[in-house]
């Protein structure tokens, strides 16, 4: 899940960026980059690392310009090299950047077609600069030396003709404006927002409507599935949609783990959608275990705490922060590579022994994926002198692989996969074992916008939406992607670094 933000102001946007990448930083830990425009030149910073590691004062003194793009990075397709981090740039036509956030499902067929028909190079592995040089075809096949705004309109019509999977996406024209797009199944988040100054409205596309509140943008709407948007460099707005088949299916792991709780995404408060799962989590213990021992709840910080809440009080069981959590260490579950997931959850998380100690407790978290996590904190529990360790998760087994946007590419990373509830608990060695149902976990977003029909549950559910998933692709990511070849790949060392401004 990679985190992108835009701006179009009336003053320099280098420092709002910068802020708006560190408030979307839990989306993405691997990379970050910039992109601004100042007279029709364009200054571009991008590395691998943290936001405040990649950008040092000289860099932010040369992205200069009132407009610019941003990036944080989780890799989902190609390597995790520098060369892949974004904005993405190419020259023609008019000279474009581009930062996206989702992973496209028919990368492989679109770069042999901009190869052989459109004569495109591609540089990398990277699905996004895939994306950017489809956008680029299309809009340099109107041959237009002066664009217009339903230009750039008719090209994102011709990126939804041939692009597949979920795409959340902000394009900069050097010296005309910036763009934001969604795929038309709106899968993955991006929300557009207004402020108000005396040189006339100022602009803001970002991944999660938290970052516009803290950069005291008022959050507009959500830009919705097929839709794109303009903002010209002068700050006016244009928008259109430019998909005929639409079919909205949010993605609900953002709502599960992914977002921030503070954040509001189609319309549902990704909080209240947390407490709501905490209440139908609550209430199926209630169902079926009425006679539980339960003697305390201990949420798995950070994501699960909203959720654990309100099951201790639905349960009316005492609420502990039994684990502390060092702050200086990310999220784990976007971390690349086994290794480093397991030894930061130890670094990460450590029991306080007294809220343990001879009692029946309740670990709630809001996932297990690879039971990375799981595994380690019930023994941690254990060791801190637990009774009986029960085990509650806020989602319902992750089964499958996420092929829009969360790197879960290989089914037998999974701890879930071809195993029953009762294998997992085993597995994590949990006394017992607490998963959402899927219908409770819809209907516990779903309440926030009772309009969304449908959401993308695939990793529960095996439900592919964008219906061009079959086992030949999942065999090919699966190769391609899972851990050990990876691990066997290296990060890759080559840099390209023409376009940085350093
Ligand atoms: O079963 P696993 O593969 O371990 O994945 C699931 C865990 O990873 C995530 O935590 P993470 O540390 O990424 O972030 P958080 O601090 O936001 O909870 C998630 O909240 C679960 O705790
Ligand atoms: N998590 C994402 O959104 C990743 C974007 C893009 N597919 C990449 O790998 O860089
Ligand atoms: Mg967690």
């Amino acid at each position: 899940m990679c985190g992108i933000a835009a701006i179009v102001s009336h003053t320099p946007v280098n420092q709002e960026l910068y802020d708006a990448l560190t408030v979307l930083q839990h989306r993405g830990q691997d990379a970050a980059g910039i992109v601004t425009c100042e007279n029709g030149r364009l200054h571009l910073r991008k590395d691998n690392g943290l936001t405040r590691d990649v950008f040092n004062e000289a860099h932010m003194l040369k992205l200069r310009g009132n407009m610019g793009i941003a990036h944080v990075r989780y890799p989902t397709a190609g390597c995790t090299s520098s060369a892949e981090a974004q904005p993405f740039y190419v020259n023609s036509p008019f000279g474009l950047t581009l930062a996206h956030n989702g992973n496209l499902t028919n990368t492989e067929e679109l770069k042999e077609a901009l190869f052989v028909q459109d004569q495109r190079h591609i540089n990398t592995d990277s699905d996004s600069e895939v994306l950017l040089n489809v956008f680029a075809h299309e809009l340099q096949s109107l041959g237009k030396l002066h664009l217009t705004v339903n230009d750039v309109f008719q090209a994102v019509s011709g990126v939804h003709r041939r692009c597949r999977g979920a795409y959340a996406v902000v394009v900069m024209i050097a010296g005309f404006g910036i763009l934001g797009f969604r795929d038309p199944h709106g899968i993955r988040p991006v929300v557009f927002g207004e402020r108000q100054t005396d040189a006339g409205p100022e602009f803001m596309i970002a991944s999660e409507s938290v970052a516009l509140n803290v950069l005291g943008f008022k959050l507009i709407r959500d830009i919705a599935p097929g839709e794109a948007v303009f903002i010209e460099e002068s700050g006016k707005l244009h928008t259109q949609q430019c998909s005929d088949t639409i079919d909205h299916c949010p993605c609900i792991f953002e709502y599960v783990y992914f977002a921030r709780p503070d954040s509001i995404i189609d319309n549902i408060s990704v909080y209240k959608a947390r407490l709501r799962m905490g209440t139908k989590l609550a209430e199926k213990v209630q169902r079926e275990w009425p006679d539980n021992d339960i003697d305390v709840v201990i949420p798995i910080p950070d994501t699960s705490r909203t959720a654990a809440l309100q099951m201790a009080n639905i349960l009316g069981v005492k609420f502990r922060e039994g684990f502390m959590k060092n702050r200086y260490i990310g999220r784990t579950f976007i971390m690349p590579g086994q290794k480093m997931r397991e030894k930061s959850v130890r670094q990460k998380l450590n029991a306080i022994d007294l809220e343990f100690d001879g009692k029946n407790v309740l670990l709630v978290d809001d996932s297990i994926v690879r039971g990375t996590t799981s595994a380690q904190i019930i023994q941690m529990a254990r060791d801190a002198g637990a009774k009986k360790v029960y085990f509650a998760s806020a989602a319902p087994p992750v089964r499958y692989p996420n092929v829009y946007g969360i790197d879960m590419p290989a089914a037998h990373e999974l701890i879930a996969h071809d195993r029953t509830e009762q294998d997992v608990c085993q597995e994590i060695g949990a006394d017992r074992i607490i998963y959402q149902d899927l219908d409770d976990l819809i209907e516990a977003v779903r309440r926030g916008n009772p309009e969304i029909q449908h959401f993308d549950t695939s990793c529960f559910s095996n439900e592919y939406i964008t219906g061009d998933i079959d086992s030949v692709y999942l065999e090919r990511i699966e190769a391609l992607r899972n851990d050990s070849a990876r691990s066997e790949r290296g990060s890759g060392q080559f840099i390209v670094e023409m376009q940085n401004c350093d």
